[in-house]
Protein backbone atom coordinates (compact mmCIF):
# COMPACT_ATOMS: atom_id res chain seq x y z
CA UNK A 1 0.00 0.00 0.00
CA UNK A 2 1.55 3.17 -0.84
CA UNK A 3 2.81 5.69 2.06
CA UNK A 4 0.70 8.61 2.84
CA UNK A 5 3.50 10.33 4.90
CA UNK A 6 6.86 10.54 3.15
CA UNK A 7 10.18 11.36 5.44
CA UNK A 8 13.23 11.98 3.45
CA UNK A 9 16.68 12.68 4.49
CA UNK A 10 18.05 15.41 2.41
CA UNK A 11 21.55 15.92 4.01
CA UNK A 12 23.34 18.44 6.34
CA UNK A 13 20.96 16.67 9.02
CA UNK A 14 17.50 18.33 7.26
CA UNK A 15 14.40 15.61 7.05
CA UNK A 16 11.95 16.63 4.46
CA UNK A 17 8.18 15.04 5.72
CA UNK A 18 5.69 15.23 2.69
CA UNK A 19 1.61 14.87 3.75
CA UNK A 20 1.33 12.34 0.56
CA UNK A 21 -2.51 12.28 -0.27
CA UNK A 22 -2.89 14.69 -3.28
CA UNK A 23 -6.10 12.97 -4.64
CA UNK A 24 -7.34 13.51 -1.32
CA UNK A 25 -5.73 17.18 -0.93
CA UNK A 26 -3.46 15.59 1.85
CA UNK A 27 -6.70 14.82 4.30
CA UNK A 28 -5.37 13.61 7.78
CA UNK A 29 -6.78 9.73 7.46
CA UNK A 30 -5.84 7.36 10.40
CA UNK A 31 -3.32 5.56 8.23
CA UNK A 32 -2.04 9.13 7.45
CA UNK A 33 -1.62 10.59 10.83
CA UNK A 34 -0.27 6.91 12.49
CA UNK A 35 2.60 7.68 9.67
CA UNK A 36 2.84 11.25 10.67
CA UNK A 37 3.19 10.19 14.05
CA UNK A 38 5.86 7.96 13.23
CA UNK A 39 7.92 9.82 11.23
CA UNK A 40 7.79 12.52 13.93
CA UNK A 41 8.88 9.42 16.60
CA UNK A 42 11.95 8.57 14.42
CA UNK A 43 13.11 12.59 14.31
CA UNK A 44 12.17 13.04 17.81
CA UNK A 45 15.50 10.03 18.91
CA UNK A 46 17.99 10.64 16.06
CA UNK A 47 20.61 13.48 16.73
CA UNK A 48 21.91 13.94 13.52
CA UNK A 49 18.47 15.64 12.72
CA UNK A 50 18.74 19.29 13.39
CA UNK A 51 15.36 20.60 11.45
CA UNK A 52 12.64 18.82 9.66
CA UNK A 53 10.20 20.66 6.84
CA UNK A 54 6.72 19.55 5.99
CA UNK A 55 5.01 19.77 3.26
CA UNK A 56 2.39 18.65 1.10
CA UNK A 57 2.41 16.69 -2.42
CA UNK A 58 1.07 18.25 -5.65
CA UNK A 59 -0.10 22.45 -6.00
CA UNK A 60 -3.40 22.42 -4.52
CA UNK A 61 -3.21 21.70 -0.92
CA UNK A 62 -0.66 21.16 1.94
CA UNK A 63 -3.22 19.90 3.98
CA UNK A 64 -7.36 20.25 4.05
CA UNK A 65 -7.46 18.23 7.94
CA UNK A 66 -9.40 15.90 9.34
CA UNK A 67 -10.38 13.33 6.67
CA UNK A 68 -14.17 14.22 5.89
CA UNK A 69 -15.03 10.93 4.05
CA UNK A 70 -13.35 8.87 6.83
CA UNK A 71 -15.14 10.89 9.29
CA UNK A 72 -18.75 10.48 7.80
CA UNK A 73 -18.93 6.41 8.64
CA UNK A 74 -18.12 7.21 12.47
CA UNK A 75 -20.18 6.79 15.20
CA UNK A 76 -19.11 9.52 17.94
CA UNK A 77 -16.87 7.69 19.68
CA UNK A 78 -14.64 7.30 16.56
CA UNK A 79 -15.00 10.52 16.40
CA UNK A 80 -13.76 11.42 19.22
CA UNK A 81 -10.81 8.72 19.13
CA UNK A 82 -10.36 10.39 15.80
CA UNK A 83 -9.97 13.86 17.05
CA UNK A 84 -7.61 13.10 19.85
CA UNK A 85 -5.27 10.76 17.49
CA UNK A 86 -5.15 14.39 15.05
CA UNK A 87 -4.80 17.02 17.96
CA UNK A 88 -1.84 14.62 19.82
CA UNK A 89 0.02 13.62 16.58
CA UNK A 90 0.15 17.70 15.71
CA UNK A 91 1.36 18.29 19.01
CA UNK A 92 4.00 15.50 19.23
CA UNK A 93 5.13 17.59 16.37
CA UNK A 94 5.37 20.58 17.76
CA UNK A 95 7.18 19.41 20.95
CA UNK A 96 9.90 17.91 18.84
CA UNK A 97 13.22 19.11 19.93
CA UNK A 98 14.12 20.51 16.53
CA UNK A 99 13.01 23.53 14.84
CA UNK A 100 9.57 22.08 12.50
CA UNK A 101 9.03 24.56 9.27
CA UNK A 102 6.14 24.64 7.40
CA UNK A 103 6.16 24.74 3.60
CA UNK A 104 2.52 25.64 2.84
CA UNK A 105 1.88 24.51 -0.72
CA UNK A 106 -1.95 25.54 -0.88
CA UNK A 107 -4.73 25.47 1.19
CA UNK A 108 -3.97 24.53 4.53
CA UNK A 109 -7.71 24.11 6.34
CA UNK A 110 -8.91 23.30 9.45
CA UNK A 111 -6.80 20.29 10.93
CA UNK A 112 -4.25 21.21 8.00
CA UNK A 113 -3.73 25.15 9.12
CA UNK A 114 -3.46 24.16 13.06
CA UNK A 115 -0.73 21.36 12.10
CA UNK A 116 0.69 24.54 10.26
CA UNK A 117 -0.05 26.59 13.39
CA UNK A 118 2.03 23.48 15.55
CA UNK A 119 5.45 24.70 13.48
CA UNK A 120 7.88 26.61 14.44
CA UNK A 121 7.67 28.89 11.18
CA UNK A 122 5.24 28.98 8.36
CA UNK A 123 6.61 29.39 4.89
CA UNK A 124 3.95 30.28 2.50
CA UNK A 125 3.55 29.77 -1.40
CA UNK A 126 1.76 32.77 -3.52
CA UNK A 127 -0.49 30.26 -4.27
CA UNK A 128 -1.25 29.30 -0.34
CA UNK A 129 -5.13 29.66 1.75
CA UNK A 130 -5.58 29.43 5.31
CA UNK A 131 -8.83 28.46 7.01
CA UNK A 132 -10.20 27.60 10.26
CA UNK A 133 -13.34 26.31 8.70
CA UNK A 134 -14.50 24.03 10.91
CA UNK A 135 -17.24 26.65 12.36
CA UNK A 136 -18.73 26.01 9.02
CA UNK A 137 -18.63 22.23 9.98
CA UNK A 138 -20.73 22.84 13.09
CA UNK A 139 -17.17 21.43 14.74
CA UNK A 140 -14.75 23.98 16.68
CA UNK A 141 -10.97 24.08 16.08
CA UNK A 142 -10.36 20.81 18.00
CA UNK A 143 -5.84 20.73 17.36
CA UNK A 144 -4.99 23.42 18.85
CA UNK A 145 -6.67 25.99 16.59
CA UNK A 146 -8.12 28.08 19.22
CA UNK A 147 -5.24 28.05 21.60
CA UNK A 148 -2.21 28.42 19.18
CA UNK A 149 -4.10 30.99 16.73
CA UNK A 150 -4.68 33.75 19.16
CA UNK A 151 -1.15 32.98 20.56
CA UNK A 152 0.43 33.84 17.17
CA UNK A 153 -2.30 36.89 15.55
CA UNK A 154 -3.69 37.97 18.87
CA UNK A 155 -7.29 37.08 20.25
CA UNK A 156 -9.40 39.32 18.01
CA UNK A 157 -8.50 38.59 14.83
CA UNK A 158 -7.82 34.78 16.05
CA UNK A 159 -11.66 35.41 16.57
CA UNK A 160 -12.51 37.03 13.47
CA UNK A 161 -11.36 33.93 11.82
CA UNK A 162 -12.65 31.39 14.13
CA UNK A 163 -16.21 32.81 13.71
CA UNK A 164 -16.57 33.63 10.33
CA UNK A 165 -14.44 30.35 9.06
CA UNK A 166 -13.16 32.81 6.46
CA UNK A 167 -10.44 31.87 4.00
CA UNK A 168 -7.25 34.12 3.45
CA UNK A 169 -4.58 34.47 1.10
CA UNK A 170 -1.07 34.01 1.58
CA UNK A 171 -0.34 37.94 1.77
CA UNK A 172 -3.21 38.41 4.27
CA UNK A 173 -1.34 35.53 6.23
CA UNK A 174 1.73 37.51 6.49
CA UNK A 175 0.53 40.76 6.80
CA UNK A 176 -1.51 38.92 10.49
CA UNK A 177 2.23 37.18 11.06
CA UNK A 178 0.88 33.95 10.27
CA UNK A 179 3.70 33.30 7.78
CA UNK A 180 6.78 34.60 7.99
CA UNK A 181 7.66 34.20 4.56
CA UNK A 182 5.22 34.11 0.98
CA UNK A 183 7.14 32.68 -1.56
CA UNK A 184 6.37 32.10 -5.49
CA UNK A 185 5.35 28.50 -5.94
CA UNK A 186 8.44 26.99 -7.93
CA UNK A 187 11.45 28.48 -4.78
CA UNK A 188 9.01 27.30 -1.82
CA UNK A 189 10.65 24.24 -1.10
CA UNK A 190 13.96 26.02 -1.93
CA UNK A 191 13.37 28.90 0.17
CA UNK A 192 12.12 26.24 3.51
CA UNK A 193 15.54 24.32 2.42
CA UNK A 194 17.74 27.50 2.75
CA UNK A 195 15.90 28.70 5.94
CA UNK A 196 16.35 24.75 7.42
CA UNK A 197 20.00 24.90 6.43
CA UNK A 198 20.96 28.10 8.40
CA UNK A 199 19.44 27.05 11.28
CA UNK A 200 20.96 23.10 10.86
CA UNK A 201 24.67 24.66 10.36
CA UNK A 202 24.27 26.60 14.04
CA UNK A 203 24.97 24.32 17.20
CA UNK A 204 22.01 21.64 17.95
CA UNK A 205 22.34 22.02 21.55
CA UNK A 206 21.66 25.65 21.47
CA UNK A 207 19.31 25.93 18.67
CA UNK A 208 16.96 22.90 21.06
CA UNK A 209 16.87 24.44 24.23
CA UNK A 210 16.40 28.31 22.47
CA UNK A 211 13.17 26.48 20.80
CA UNK A 212 12.58 24.85 24.58
CA UNK A 213 13.31 27.94 26.21
CA UNK A 214 11.04 30.05 23.95
CA UNK A 215 8.37 28.09 23.96
CA UNK A 216 8.25 26.92 27.47
CA UNK A 217 8.21 30.58 28.40
CA UNK A 218 6.31 31.64 26.34
CA UNK A 219 2.87 30.99 28.49
CA UNK A 220 4.86 32.00 31.93
CA UNK A 221 4.92 35.03 33.91
CA UNK A 222 8.41 36.90 32.81
CA UNK A 223 10.05 35.96 35.96
CA UNK A 224 9.33 32.15 35.04
CA UNK A 225 10.11 32.25 31.48
CA UNK A 226 13.67 34.07 32.66
CA UNK A 227 14.29 30.82 34.60
CA UNK A 228 13.26 28.47 32.15
CA UNK A 229 15.86 30.84 29.77
CA UNK A 230 18.69 30.70 32.43
CA UNK A 231 18.40 26.48 32.68
CA UNK A 232 18.17 26.45 29.18
CA UNK A 233 21.46 28.54 28.79
CA UNK A 234 23.25 26.14 31.18
CA UNK A 235 22.87 23.16 29.38
CA UNK A 236 25.12 24.74 26.51
CA UNK A 237 27.72 25.77 28.52
CA UNK A 238 29.45 22.33 29.43
CA UNK A 239 29.21 21.65 25.48
CA UNK A 240 31.74 21.16 23.04
CA UNK A 241 30.31 23.32 20.46
CA UNK A 242 30.00 26.00 22.50
CA UNK A 243 34.14 25.89 23.19
CA UNK A 244 34.09 25.17 19.47
CA UNK A 245 31.75 28.21 18.15
CA UNK A 246 34.61 30.47 20.57
CA UNK A 247 37.89 28.78 18.92
CA UNK A 248 35.92 29.18 15.67
CA UNK A 249 35.20 33.18 16.35
CA UNK A 250 39.44 33.03 17.20
CA UNK A 251 40.19 31.65 14.27
CA UNK A 252 38.20 33.44 11.92
CA UNK A 253 36.36 30.51 10.03
CA UNK A 254 32.92 28.98 10.38
CA UNK A 255 32.47 26.92 13.48
CA UNK A 256 32.08 22.68 13.17
CA UNK A 257 29.39 21.72 15.53
CA UNK A 258 28.95 18.58 16.26
CA UNK A 259 25.92 18.47 18.75
CA UNK A 260 28.07 17.73 21.64
C1 LIG B 1 -9.64 18.53 14.14
C2 LIG B 1 -9.69 18.83 12.71
C3 LIG B 1 -10.90 19.16 12.05
C4 LIG B 1 -10.90 19.42 10.60
O1 LIG B 1 -9.87 19.48 9.97
S1 LIG B 1 -12.42 19.66 9.78
C5 LIG B 1 -11.99 19.66 8.04
C6 LIG B 1 -11.57 21.00 7.57
N1 LIG B 1 -11.22 20.95 6.19
C7 LIG B 1 -11.86 21.61 5.22
O2 LIG B 1 -12.82 22.32 5.45
C8 LIG B 1 -11.32 21.45 3.81
C9 LIG B 1 -12.35 20.89 2.85
N2 LIG B 1 -11.79 20.85 1.50
C10 LIG B 1 -11.74 21.93 0.69
O3 LIG B 1 -12.15 23.02 1.03
C11 LIG B 1 -11.17 21.75 -0.69
O4 LIG B 1 -11.26 20.39 -0.99
C12 LIG B 1 -9.71 22.19 -0.84
C13 LIG B 1 -9.66 23.73 -0.82
C14 LIG B 1 -8.80 21.63 0.24
C15 LIG B 1 -9.16 21.71 -2.22
O5 LIG B 1 -10.02 22.19 -3.23
P1 LIG B 1 -9.77 21.72 -4.75
O6 LIG B 1 -8.35 21.97 -5.14
O7 LIG B 1 -10.83 22.41 -5.57
O8 LIG B 1 -9.97 20.17 -4.78
P2 LIG B 1 -11.27 19.31 -4.41
O9 LIG B 1 -11.82 18.77 -5.68
O10 LIG B 1 -12.19 20.05 -3.52
O11 LIG B 1 -10.57 18.14 -3.56
C16 LIG B 1 -9.80 17.14 -4.17
C17 LIG B 1 -10.25 15.82 -3.59
O12 LIG B 1 -9.93 15.85 -2.19
C18 LIG B 1 -11.08 15.55 -1.45
N3 LIG B 1 -11.01 16.27 -0.16
C19 LIG B 1 -10.77 17.58 0.03
N4 LIG B 1 -10.78 17.86 1.34
C20 LIG B 1 -11.03 16.70 1.98
C21 LIG B 1 -11.16 16.34 3.33
N5 LIG B 1 -10.99 17.26 4.34
N6 LIG B 1 -11.43 15.06 3.64
C22 LIG B 1 -11.55 14.13 2.67
N7 LIG B 1 -11.43 14.41 1.35
C23 LIG B 1 -11.17 15.68 1.02
C24 LIG B 1 -12.24 16.06 -2.30
O13 LIG B 1 -13.44 15.46 -1.92
C25 LIG B 1 -11.78 15.63 -3.67
O14 LIG B 1 -12.00 14.26 -3.84
P3 LIG B 1 -12.83 13.72 -5.14
O15 LIG B 1 -11.91 14.02 -6.30
O16 LIG B 1 -12.96 12.24 -4.90
O17 LIG B 1 -14.10 14.46 -5.21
Amino acid sequence: MEKTVLSTSIGNGIVLITLNRPEAANALSIKMLEELRAAAASCKFDRSVRCIVVTGAGEKAFCAGADLKERAGMDMNQVRRTVALIRETINELEALPQPVIAAVNGAAFGGGAELALACDLRIASETAAFALTETSLGIIPGAGGTQRLPRLIGKGRAKELIFTARKIDAEEARGMGLVEYVAPPEVLIDKALEIADRIARNAPVAVTQAKFAIDKGFDADLGTGLAIENNAYEVTIPTKDRLEGLEAFKNKRPPIFKGE
